[in-house]
């Protein structure tokens, strides 16, 4: 995997993401935020105001991260107000790349062949990972945001004239039952199957995999007592969860060897998946082929032969049973 110094792409880069055999996931450097007002966030300088067909989102159908953006963009009904384009699934020499085939999109602003290049035009001294998602400013031609966390936040809020405003899946009365459950599962779930499949000891992936199944478990019988996470409204931290949930069993299963169970193996889990793969919008963002091509095609040390497994067979469009709990309206 390569990186940008200074402005350079290097194809290798000596992996400065494995400490002590663990996965270490580096901290997103574009950090600034769209406001209704474009006033700049707390903090930050550059204020962004928002506006529709100002913004763009570069995502790769593969990745977790950027899936989140994509599924706030349907929920919110912005996908008029922002515009989108997907990288090809394959993460080589070059990094993400404009490639275009089965679906993805290239760069319909500026013909690059790389996403680095976006990063590049953003700041032409930029040091660091070249990550999906980018939240793009056409405007002032910059890179707002490279965080997915943040970046959904500001589909959930800054966008209302244009989205749809009756929709709030960061509530203020929930806002620290939601934290508590994206802070358990951020760290044992989402980048606890990375922790899996890249640990580079033993030691590191059975920590990581006791982690990942013991939070599981708490998620499984929180779903035992309430329809969603926090109660009976379905949220950001729902959300959060389901991009992992969704490649767990046609890829971090194998590939990323989280295999003492299946989701499929959890009753309440599975059916949880399937209902939030079922709301409107939703399965059109879940792109099943990116998803195991990426994965099993890219990461040589983890899988060298790049073959692409043809199972297992999974259907998240059969019915669920959640309609057992309450939902809120
Ligand atoms: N913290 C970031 C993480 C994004 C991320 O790690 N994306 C991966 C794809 S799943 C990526 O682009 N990796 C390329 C690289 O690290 O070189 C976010 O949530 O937005």
């Amino acid at each position: 995997m390569g990186l940008l110094v200074e402005g350079k792409w290097h194809q290798k880069w000596e992996d400065g993401r494995i400490r002590d055999g663990r996965f270490v996931r580096s901290q997103s450097q574009f950090r600034d935020w769209v406001t209704a007002d474009g006033s700049p966030a707390p903090g930050r300088e550059r204020g962004f105001k928002a506006e529709p067909g100002r913004y763009h989102l570069y995502v790769s159908y593969a990745c977790p991260w950027a899936h989140r953006t994509l599924i706030f963009r349907v929920l919110k009904k912005l996908e008029d107000a922002i515009s989108v384009s997907v990288v090809d699934y394959f993460m080589g020499d070059d990094g993400w790349t404009f490639v275009e085939r089965d679906g993805a999109t290239g760069d319909p602003l500026y013909g690059s062949d790389f996403l680095h290049q976006i990063y590049t035009r953003a700041d032409p001294h930029y040091s660091g990972r070249v990550t999906v998602p980018v939240l793009w400013d056409k405007k002032q031609e910059t890179i707002v945001s490279n965080e997915s966390s943040e970046i959904i936040r500001m589909f959930n809020s800054a966008f209302d004239e244009w989205g749809d405003a009756s929709r709030d899946f960061y509530p203020a009365e929930l806002r620290s039952d939601i934290d508590r459950w994206n802070d358990r599962i951020y760290e044992a779930v989402n980048n606890g199957v990375y922790k899996c499949g890249f640990a580079r000891s033993q030691e590191a992936y059975e920590e990581a995999f006791a982690a990942l199944f013991e939070a599981l478990g708490e998620v499984e019988a929180q779903l035992a007592r309430s329809r969603y996470l926090v109660g009976d409204r379905l949220t950001e931290a729902d959300w959060r969860l389901f991009t992992t949930l969704a490649r767990f069993d046609p890829v971090y299963v194998g590939h990323f060897k989280c295999n003492l169970r299946r989701i499929a193996d959890y009753q309440n889990l599975s059916n949880y998946l399937r209902e939030l793969y079922q709301v409107p919008g939703i399965a059109e963002t879940v792109n099943m082929f990116h998803i195991k091509q990426h994965y099993y095609g890219s990461h040589e040390s983890v899988n060298p032969t790049r073959i692409v497994p043809v199972g297992p067979e999974i259907d998240y469009t059969r019915p669920h049973d959640r309609d057992r709990f309450r939902a809120a309206a």
